[in-house]
């Protein structure tokens, strides 16, 4: 049988690398780890339904360094995916498409994200 040499669809090692592309995948990823933080959110109400012994298991597990970590990474990841969300609803409006405007986005979004989330950690969690 003779193989025939047949055209590959683009894939991600011949792209070249953009922030825009970055913040695509991204949003996914932010997408689905929101789902994971919203479990834990549920699991802490639950346990606090539940009564004094797993409230304290869960807030010992979530006060660790790990689980404070885990919270950590699910404030920046709600805050990036709302921001990413944002972007979408202004582009919804054909505004900020050109080349420069979108990097421009894109690099304000991860900046955003970033200060916004050490603003609530430093706000709610380290100094109160
Ligand atoms: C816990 C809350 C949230 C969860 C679990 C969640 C989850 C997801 C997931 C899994 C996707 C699909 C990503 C993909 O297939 O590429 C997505 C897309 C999207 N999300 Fe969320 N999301 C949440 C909150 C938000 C918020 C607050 C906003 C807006 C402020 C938002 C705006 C969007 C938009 C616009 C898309 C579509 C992006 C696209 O078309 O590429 N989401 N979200």
């Amino acid at each position: 049988m003779t193989v025939r040499s047949r055209p590959l669809s683009p894939h991600l090692q011949i792209y070249r690398f953009t922030i825009t592309m970055a913040m695509s995948i991204i949003h996914r990823a932010t997408g689905i780890a929101n789902y994971v933080g919203t479990a834990l959110l549920v699991l802490w109400l639950a346990a606090a339904a539940w009564g004094a012994e797993p409230l304290n298991l869960v807030n010992a597990i979530y006060g660790s360094w790990f689980g404070q970590l885990v919270l950590f990474g699910y404030t920046w990841s709600l805050f990036h995916h709302m921001l990413g969300g944002l972007r979408h609803f202004v582009w919804d409006f054909a505004e900020m498409m050109e080349p420069g405007q979108r990097e421009a986005m894109a690099w304000a979004t991860l900046a955003a994200s970033i200060v916004l989330t050490l603003l609530v950690w430093t706000v709610f969690v380290w100094v109160r």
